[in-house]
Order: C-alpha cells, then sequence, then structure tokens
C-alpha cells in the first residue's frame, strides 16, 4: 500500500499525462475523406443542423456526449481544493463512463464566483451535451445549481453525488438490511454528513421506506436537531426534537451508519454502540470515516461497505452513473425523473443476488463471491450492469413520458460494444 501514492502518480503521469483522449470515429485517409470530414462537406451538416436543431443527435456526437463539470469545492472527501484539481477526477469519471457504457465525456472545470456563474457558464455550453454530469460541488451551492440547470436545460443535468450515490447506497441497503434481518421501516439510522451526498441519500431512503423520525444527521456541530437556528433548508428537513447532541449519543442502537462526511470520523468505541448486525458504510473517499479492519475488529457482526474498490461491498456512485445515463441518452430522455432513478436502484439491488461469472472472480484474484455480507451489491466490471440498468431506465424514461425516442432496438445490451 505504501506504494500507492508513487503507483498512483506514475499511472497519471505516464506514457502519455491524463487519462483520456478524444478518438476520430470516421476515416480521414484521403482527401475525399477530409473533404467530407471539414470544408467543403462539413457545410451540408451545418445546415441541417439550422433547419432542425434535432439533427444534431444525428450528425454530430452530441448524443453520446456527456459533459462532466466541477468547481472542485468538494473533490471526492479532500474538500475545496479548486477547480483544476478537480480534474483528475473529472478525467476518472470519463474512464469511467467510457469503460463502462460506452459514453464520451469532456470534462470541464470551472472557475466561478458563485452559484450564477458557475450556473450561466454551464448553461451556455449545454447545447454541445446530451447529458451533463454535475461532480463535487459542494452543498448547498449543489442544490441550487442543480436545480436551476435542470429547469433551463432540455437534456439530463444530474448531479451525481447526490443522485449517483444515492441510488447505489438505497440499493446496497435494502440488500444489508435483508442480510440482518431488519426491516428499513424500523431501522434507525445515523448519517455522518449533511451534505449533497447525505441529503440525498437520507430522501431516498426515506422515499424507500425509512421513517425520517429514525435518522439522525450530523454535520460538523453534531446532531441536527430542532433547537439548532444555523440550519439550511435541506438540512433543516432532517432536524428533530431529541436531546442527541453527538455522535456517540446518536449512535446507541443504531442498526444503520452511512458515512459522507470524511476520513476517521467513525471510532471503534462509537460502532460499539450500535444494536447487533450493525449495518455500516463508511463512504468517504479516499479515506472511509472508519476502516473496515478497525470496524471489523471493533464489531465482528459488522455488514460493512467503504466507497472503495479495493474491499469488499464497494458502495460507490460508478455503479450507476455510467449506466443512468447511457439508458437516458438512448431514449432521449429529457430529464432523469425519480422514477428512472427507483428504476436503476432496483435494477442494481437485483443484480446483487444473481450467480457472480467467472471473470469476476478472476478479475479479484479468484475471490469466490455470493450474495451474502461480503457481496451485497454487484461489481462495477459486471458487464450485465449494462444489461439490466439502460434498459431499466429507459423503460421508466418512457413509460413516465419524459423519452422522446421509443424503446431502443438493440437493447438489452449485452456489452459497451453494443452500443452503437
Ligand atoms: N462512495 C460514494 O459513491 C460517494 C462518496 N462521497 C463522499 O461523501 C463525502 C461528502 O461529499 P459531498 O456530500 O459531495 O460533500 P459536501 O461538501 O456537500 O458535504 C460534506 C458534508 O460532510 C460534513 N462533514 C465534513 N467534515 C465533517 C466532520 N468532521 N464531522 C461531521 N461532518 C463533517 C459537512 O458538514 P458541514 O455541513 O457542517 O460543513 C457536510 O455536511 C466525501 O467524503 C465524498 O468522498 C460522495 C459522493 C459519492
Ligand atoms: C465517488 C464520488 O463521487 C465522491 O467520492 O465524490
Ligand atoms: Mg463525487
Amino acid at each position: 500500500m505504501s506504494d500507492l501514492r508513487t503507483d498512483a502518480l506514475e499511472y497519471h503521469a505516464s506514457p502519455r499525462p491524463g487519462k483520456l483522449s478524444v478518438e476520430l470515429t470516421k476515416p480521414t485517409a484521403t482527401a475525399r475523406d477530409l473533404a467530407l470530414a471539414y470544408s467543403p462537406g462539413v457545410a451540408e451538416p451545418v445546415r441541417e443542423i439550422a433547419k432542425d436543431l434535432d439533427n444534431a443527435y444525428k450528425y454530430t456526437g452530441k448524443g453520446n456526449l456527456v459533459a462532466v463539470i466541477s468547481d472542485g469545492t468538494a473533490i471526492l472527501g479532500l474538500g475545496n481544493l479548486g477547480p483544476l484539481a478537480s480534474k483528475p477526477v473529472m478525467e476518472g469519471k470519463g474512464v469511467l463512463f467510457k469503460r463502462f457504457a460506452g459514453v464520451d465525456v469532456f470534462d470541464i472545470e470551472v472557475e466561478s464566483e458563485s452559484p450564477q456563474a458557475f450556473i450561466d457558464t454551464v448553461k451556455r455550453i449545454s447545447c454541445t451535451f446530451g447529458g451533463i454530469n454535475l461532480e463535487d460541488i459542494k452543498a448547498p451551492e449543489c442544490f441550487e445549481i442543480e436545480r436551476a440547470l435542470i429547469e433551463q436545460c432540455d437534456i439530463p443535468v444530474f448531479h451525481d453525488d447526490q443522485h449517483g450515490t444515492a441510488i447505489v447506497t438505497a440499493a446496497a441497503m435494502i440488500n444489508a438490511l435483508e442480510l440482518a434481518d431488519k426491516k428499513l421501516e424500523d431501522a434507525k439510522i445515523v448519517c455522518l454528513g449533511a451534505g449533497a451526498a447525505a441529503v440525498a441519500c437520507m430522501k431516498l431512503l426515506v422515499s424507500l421506506g425509512a421513517t425520517i423520525e429514525n435518522i439522525s444527521m450530523l454535520d460538523r456541530k453534531g446532531v441536527i436537531h430542532a433547537g439548532r437556528d444555523d440550519l439550511n433548508e435541506h438540512k433543516a428537513i432532517f432536524a428533530s426534537e431529541t436531546d442527541k447532541r453527538t455522535l456517540a449519543d446518536a449512535m446507541k442502537g443504531a442498526d444503520v451508519f452511512v458515512g459522507l462526511s470524511g476520513p476517521n470520523l467513525l471510532q471503534p468505541a462509537e460502532l460499539k454502540l450500535m444494536a447487533e448486525n450493525p449495518v455500516v458504510f463508511a463512504c468517504s473517499n479516499p479515506d472511509p470515516e472508519i476502516s473496515p479492519e478497525l470496524a471489523h475488529a471493533a464489531r465482528p457482526d459488522v455488514i460493512m461497505a467503504t466507497g472503495r474498490s479495493d474491499y469488499p461491498n464497494q458502495v460507490n456512485n460508478v455503479l450507476c452513473f455510467p449506466f443512468i445515463f447511457r439508458g437516458a441518452l438512448d431514449v432521449r430522455a429529457s430529464r432523469i425523473n425519480d422514477e428512472m432513478k427507483m428504476a436503476a436502484v432496483h435494477a442494481i439491488r437485483e443484480l446483487a443476488k444473481e450467480p457472480v461469472p467467472a471473470y469476476i472472480t478472476e478479475a479479484y484474484g479468484g475471490l469466490e463471491m455470493e450474495f451474502g455480507r461480503e457481496y451485497i451489491i454487484p461489481k462495477p466490471m459486471d458487464v450485465r450492469l449494462i444489461e439490466k440498468v439502460p434498459a431499466a431506465v429507459a423503460k421508466a424514461a418512457i413509460d413516465s413520458g419524459v423519452a422522446r425516442l421509443p424503446y431502443p432496438a438493440h437493447y438489452p445490451l449485452k456489452s459497451v460494444e453494443d452500443c452503437f
């Protein structure tokens, strides 16, 4: 592990800087090819698009192109390090979009002095894209930014840290609670963090049956309770009449801990206070709220997940965003609505119960996996994700009236190569 820093820097630097490049999709070998690709031939699609803007989907890459856009104010759990420092993560999201769902990405890092400046910038460039994935924008600004852009754009705008995270968390939570023999309706839930991801995750769990009175949410100042006068409207939804003030207060008898805050914020002593068979999703990246080693040592009965690839149960929005956009783009949805999000939750959740193919076992060093405490959610390289999730999302888009194309004739997809 001590080599990880060196290896990661080398990976990003060599043999050429970065992780993505632009590829050509048409022949360019002859003068004729160039006359078609550029002047004079390029004038023909220009004229067609000027006549009817929808022709951009026919003659350009718009329909398969997503902008991954950040202002760098909440880069993973590293904090507000500025737009340029967010670029490796945004390129990384581009890698995942392409690798897992064949979606092309331009990453865009925006220097903006205000949410309005960010909104204006994104709105002005939005016609280039088939969809917009907002990333690593801190709360509460992210809520206003996403709302305004959904209103102003006719393409899907999706804040991944809110909804991608919520969808995957919900899918894993339903499975984890089933294994713990508990019901979401009765579960006492502690959520450490009250930002973009935390608020969206708790809202989605409530829409799936969790009881808002059973949720204790905490920010840097402790438990969010009705006596506080420093809460924004998003935190205030979770303010309860309670005497609990600290994480330890909240953890007494809790069934579930969801960490969407920062590194090493949960102590073993606090974990020991939880009810039997506790479910702990320590999802802060790159360093979780508690390491699986410490958690298992403190509570042998824990069902444990992190956001990382190197432990069992990776609860990470990578399981959602490539596939939800694939489905949304393929039916040219005008937005990603609640029905599509819910369809994604169930498609991901159900896949965890299917037998794990041999190529996944091999990719994880021969580790045998089956639905259980160490396997509550599929692995990102499971190609059945591209079969199941876009199909469910596309169907939900059609059924809920936001699709502009019929169910794709080439669905269900069997692999990324099937996309076109
Ligand atoms: N596994 C996954 O797929 C994902 C994981 N995440 C992780 O979730 C975390 C939050 O991301 P995001 O919601 O986008 O960021 P935001 O900036 O929107 O929210 C951060 C939240 O964490 C709280 N917080 C930070 N430090 C502490 C602390 N010491 N004690 C209590 N609360 C604290 C903040 O409190 P306050 O409001 O008081 O400032 C804030 O509510 C990150 O670590 C990120 O990596 C995010 C998305 C996906
Ligand atoms: C995974 C992710 O999007 C995050 O940690 O911010
Ligand atoms: Mg993120």
